[in-house]
């Protein structure tokens, strides 16, 4: 219950921060909601009375204008309250998914990674999809909520003039309404975990039909009919684990309706009974009449409405919890950065990432010499990429620290630290942009480092194909008259925005694995003159390239196995070595193959 208190308390303060005047305009709403049913009731009831109390016709006319005026204005209201409802409601939805997003910008990189960490941002971040999920109706329910409970306070009122049973019979109608609402919720839950598991299987499916990389093999191996099955069968496998509910609704509703036939009858004789007997005028029959229909609807939105902001409150946690989340890193401010030469020194840093079971890095010990062109080689999953992020800033030792200068990274304000890295990630991702933007990325504009670094990256030659040159927009989802960059050309740009950005320290993870040989000679030939004013990190599984560094550290399972020159390691005769040797004998065996098959055919062969 305190959970619930909270958490209104929450949404009244979001949405106090969105739109003061909202919770004005909510209040007005619910009073135009209750008022204009009872003003259509209290019409009907003055029409019949003074016509039977046979008034003049202007008299008549006059009263008549008396009571349609409010009506009217109740009318006005109630409608001009729905508009602005619903212009709110997704404006309110927006303002949100703002603040979620912003806040997931904000997370630190530990806070963000896992299945836990998506779960809990996707949890929040489905709370603002549509006007059906929480921030998109919450306005209307509240509404309906508050409406509904004002409007059974005053027809319980009514209709207990006319006769105090009434108040019994309203109390088992209540009872049965919020019998079958909390069955409903109980079946809700029951059915939760297979309606989840089926419609995220129909989502998935249905992204995949979507999907450009599928497509190829949907026509190769004729998936067509295949596919269709399995939608078909996974939409028949919903209707089977929605049949109880289906069934549970249609009883409530016969239940629900008997209810107002009973409710309808007993005030239709009651009233007439008192009207014979001359104790209310017969005005009155249309306002209890009424009422009953009035009330039994009312009481039905009420409970629906009570369960509604119930499931809401239950969902705001999703929201609070995303929300509430602290960071791992210093944000506060923090020493001021080193200035150039730079060293790096690893102790004794360890690193598990969340629900793995074994340490991903384990107690690495190293120190980066200012200006060092450091390797790191190593078998897939060794933990290469995870050892850059943790010296980046982007993941925390669980133990060990790593200091700068000999400042520990802890003291530094983390968005400062950021400053000192300049990275090529193995994982590309493209904003909306054109080339120079994205090569610029934000930062003032120097053309004479711009036009070095498209060189540098082997961007000049692909952009001089362009017909609007760096002008070119890169995604074409986006940009009709956009270019989509193949995997090599995206690496080239990745790097050319890490070289804009002129940082202290280069990481560059697998920066030339999409590239063709040629442009991958060009960039190792460039790599030495653009990294020999900085500290760079560089990782590789082509060891012809990275042989050519001032060390080359050797990792296996978290731990730095092996470090020296290429020499050194040669001649250790290790993991580095028969992976060098591994590399070199396929190089070699395909280079022969390759020359055999470029020999001329033999003299007197069919050409
Ligand atoms: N976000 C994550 N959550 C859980 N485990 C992860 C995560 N990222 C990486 N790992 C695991 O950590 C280990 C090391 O991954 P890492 O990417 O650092 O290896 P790598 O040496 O760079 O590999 P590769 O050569 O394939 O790029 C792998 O077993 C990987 O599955």
């Amino acid at each position: 219950m305190k959970e619930k208190i909270r958490h209104s308390k929450l949404l009244i303060k979001e949405l106090y921060e969105f739109k003061p005047t909202i919770l004005l305009a909510i209040m007005f709403a619910t009073v135009f909601n209750v008022a204009l049913p009872l003003l259509q009731l209290l019409l009907s009831a003055f029409v019949i009375q003074w016509l039977l109390e046979g008034i003049s016709i202007g008299d008549y006319l006059l009263r008549l204008l008396l009571l349609i005026v409010p009506i009217g204005i109740a009318q006005m209201g109630n409608y001009y309250f729905m508009l602005y409802q619903e212009e709110n409601m997704n404006h309110f939805r927006d303002f949100m998914r703002n603040k979620i997003e912003t806040k997931y910008l904000k997370l630190d990189y530990p806070l963000i990674i896992g299945k836990e960490a998506q779960e809990r941002y996707n949890n929040a971040s489905e709370l603002t999809d549509n006007n059906m999920t929480l921030f998109g109706r919450l306005v209307t329910e509240i509404i309906e909520l508050c409406s509904s409970f004002l409007g059974v306070i005053l027809y319980i009122n009514i209709l207990s003039q006319l006769e105090s049973l009434f108040l019994v019979l309203v109390g088992v109608f209540l009872l049965i309404v919020v019998f079958f609402n909390v069955w409903q919720v109980k079946m809700d839950r029951k059915l939760f975990q297979a309606k989840a598991a089926n419609s995220q299987k129909l989502r998935y499916l249905r992204k995949v039909y979507g999907e450009s990389r599928i497509t190829k093999d949907v026509r190769i191996f004729q998936m067509k009919d295949w596919f269709k099955q399995v939608e078909d069968k996974t939409i028949a496998e919903y209707h089977r684990i929605i049949k109880p509910k289906v069934r549970l609704t249609w009883t409530e509703s016969t239940l629900v309706n008997l209810g107002i036939i009973g409710l309808s009858a007993l005030s239709y004789i009651r009233s007439v009974q008192l009207i014979a007997a001359g104790a209310i005028p017969v005005s009155s029959f249309v306002i209890f009449a009424g009422s009953v229909t009035i009330l039994a609807q009312t009481i039905m939105t009420l409970v629906n409405a009570i369960g509604k902001m119930n499931t809401s409150l239950n969902e705001t946690k999703k929201y609070d919890d995303f929300m509430s989340q602290g960071q791992v890193f210093n944000h506060e401010e923090g020493r001021s950065l080193p200035k150039e030469p730079l060293s790096i020194e690893l102790k004794n840093v360890s690193y598990t990432y969340p629900n793995n079971d074994t340490p991903t890095i384990n107690n690495v010990s190293l120190t980066i010499k200012p200006y060092e062109n450091l390797a790191i080689v190593g078998e897939n999953g060794a933990g290469k990429s995870t050892l850059t992020n943790l010296i980046a800033g982007l993941l925390k030792p669980d133990s060990g620290e790593i200091y700068i200068n000999g400042v520990a990274q802890s003291e530094f304000n983390i968005s400062d630290y950021y400053a000192l890295f300049a990275p090529v990630f193995q994982e590309k991702f493209l904003l909306t942009y054109s080339i120079k933007e994205t090569v610029i990325q934000g930062l003032p504009f120097d053309e004479l480092k711009y036009n070095r670094v498209l060189k540098q990256s082997g961007l000049t030659d692909i952009i001089s194909k362009f017909k609007s040159r760096d002008e070119t927009k890169i995604v074409r989802a986006v940009y009709p008259d956009g270019v989509n960059l193949s995997g090599g050309q995206l690496q080239k740009l990745k790097l050319a925005q890490a070289l804009y950005k002129d940082a202290p320290v280069l990481l560059l993870d697998e920066p030339t694995a999409a590239l063709d040989p040629i442009a991958e000679h060009q960039i190792y030939q460039d790599y030495f003159q653009f990294s020999k004013d900085k500290l760079s990190i560089f990782i590789s599984h082509r060891l012809s390239s990275t042989r050519f560094c001032d060390r080359i550290i050797y990792i296996k399972n978290g731990d730095i196995t092996e470090v020296g020159t290429h020499e050194e390691l040669m001649t250790k005769q290790k993991d580095y070595f028969k992976l060098y040797e591994a590399q070199a004998y396929y190089y070699k065996h395909d280079k022969e193959e390759k020359e055999e098959e470029d020999e001329p055919v033999a003299t007197g062969g069919v050409i």
